[in-house]
């Protein structure tokens, strides 16, 4: 992929055009724009944001030449991205960043219309995408407006929440009942009864709800439990009593600290993969999953969706990220806003 020479505007060129008839997806889905940055490292690339009035440290580091190279004129690039700001108050780094994620809302239209005639799959984060991030975790609590409105998503959508968390402390934070939940990195999935071939897979099991109603339950790491139910005591006591030589660490209590995670090949990407097989939703061309999320650990999501070339990552930052992503909200209130223009589109297209 690479970007067209006149830049007048962010529309990609790709060379490989067979990718997209291979893999099912109609060529005007790859006509946005496509990162190119490596995630190699782990780590995420952060931009210092900059006032347009600061810019010795931006053109000193090639930034600024890079970005007049890669970018159309600044008015042009206001026109292009409909961003409703001052000129004065644009942030260049965030703008040169949204060449390569615009904003999901501002490219709804063309999102929805390459979802034409597509069953939707929504995919959710909670930290920092539903809930904005706090200080304390278990006061990350999500709006009623925002349940509100993945509630009304639930309804026209197949719609799964992967948190980091566990599964039950998502699922009491969220506290709906139509979605499917899959918690410890999606580690833990639990959904409906399905009568899918995923019904038999080895490590799903049949089990209850906190309201009585029959459930599946995966857990690829079920076999890890007896050895992590037997060790996990030594392993707390002897985190606590390495950090009493720490007293400037603090140990608190849950899954939150001592996150230790089996050595086994899954992730977020993987609980992906994983449910849209469960929802009967897999290998298919008139699918379309949408996954939003704020993290690294959603970034297996991302090159999920990337690499197949099967749907959207929607990152949720306010500061530029490398991400596989290929859209760009700015905080769970932009994520609220495209969850409703989801509802709104759908209820159109059934009227
Ligand atoms: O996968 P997620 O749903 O995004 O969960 C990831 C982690 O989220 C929580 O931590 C983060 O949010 C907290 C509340 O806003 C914040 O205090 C903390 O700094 C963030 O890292 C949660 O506590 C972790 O267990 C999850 O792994």
């Amino acid at each position: 992929m690479e970007l067209k020479s006149n830049h007048s505007s962010p529309v990609l060129t790709d060379p490989t055009p067979i990718n997209k008839s291979r893999l099912g997806i109609h060529s005007s889905l790859l006509s946005y724009p496509q990162s190119g940055g490596s995630l190699s490292s782990g780590k995420y690339m952060t931009i210092p944001r900059k006032k347009p009035g600061k810019l010795d440290d931006v053109r000193s580091n090639g930034w600024l030449d890079a970005m007049k190279s890669s970018s159309p004129p600044r008015k042009k690039l206001i026109k292009d991205f409909n961003i409703e700001v001052a000129a004065d108050d644009i942030d260049i780094a965030y703008c040169s960043w949204m060449i390569k994620y615009p904003s999901a809302l501002k490219s709804f239209e063309q999102i929805s219309k390459n979802a034409k005639s597509k069953k939707i799959a929504v995919f959710l984060d909670y930290d920092g995408v539903l809930s904005p991030i706090v200080d304390d975790p278990d006061r990350a609590f999500m709006s009623d407006a925002m349940r509100s409105a993945v509630r009304n998503v639930a309804k026209h959508f197949p719609t799964a929440i992967i948190s980091g968390r566990s599964r039950d402390k998502v699922y009491e934070l969220v506290g709906l009942t139509e979605l499917y939940y899959a918690g410890s990195h999606g580690m833990d999935i639990m959904g409906p009864v399905s009568h899918t071939e995923s019904d038999d897979h080895p490590n799903c099991i049949r089990s209850t709800d906190q309201q009585g109603k029959e459930v599946n339950l995966f857990q690829p790491a079920r076999e890890f439990i007896p050895m992590i139910d037997e060790n996990w005591p030594t392993i707390a006591q002897c985190v606590h009593d390495i950090l009493k030589d720490y007293p400037r660490l603090r140990l608190t209590h849950g899954r939150k600290v001592l996150e230790i995670r089996p050595v086994i090949d899954w992730n977020k990407g993987k609980a992906v993969e994983f449910l849209l097989e469960a929802l009967g939703l897999s290998g298919r061309d008139d699918v379309l999953p949408i996954y939003i999320g704020d993290d690294r650990t959603d970034e297996d999501a991302f090159k999920v969706l990337r690499e197949g070339s099967r749907g959207y990552g929607i990152l949720v930052s306010s500061v530029p990220k490398e991400s596989k992503a290929f859209y760009s909200v700015r905080d769970p209130s932009e994520v609220k806003k495209f969850l409703k223009a989801l509802v709104r589109c759908k209820k159109f297209e059934e009227a």
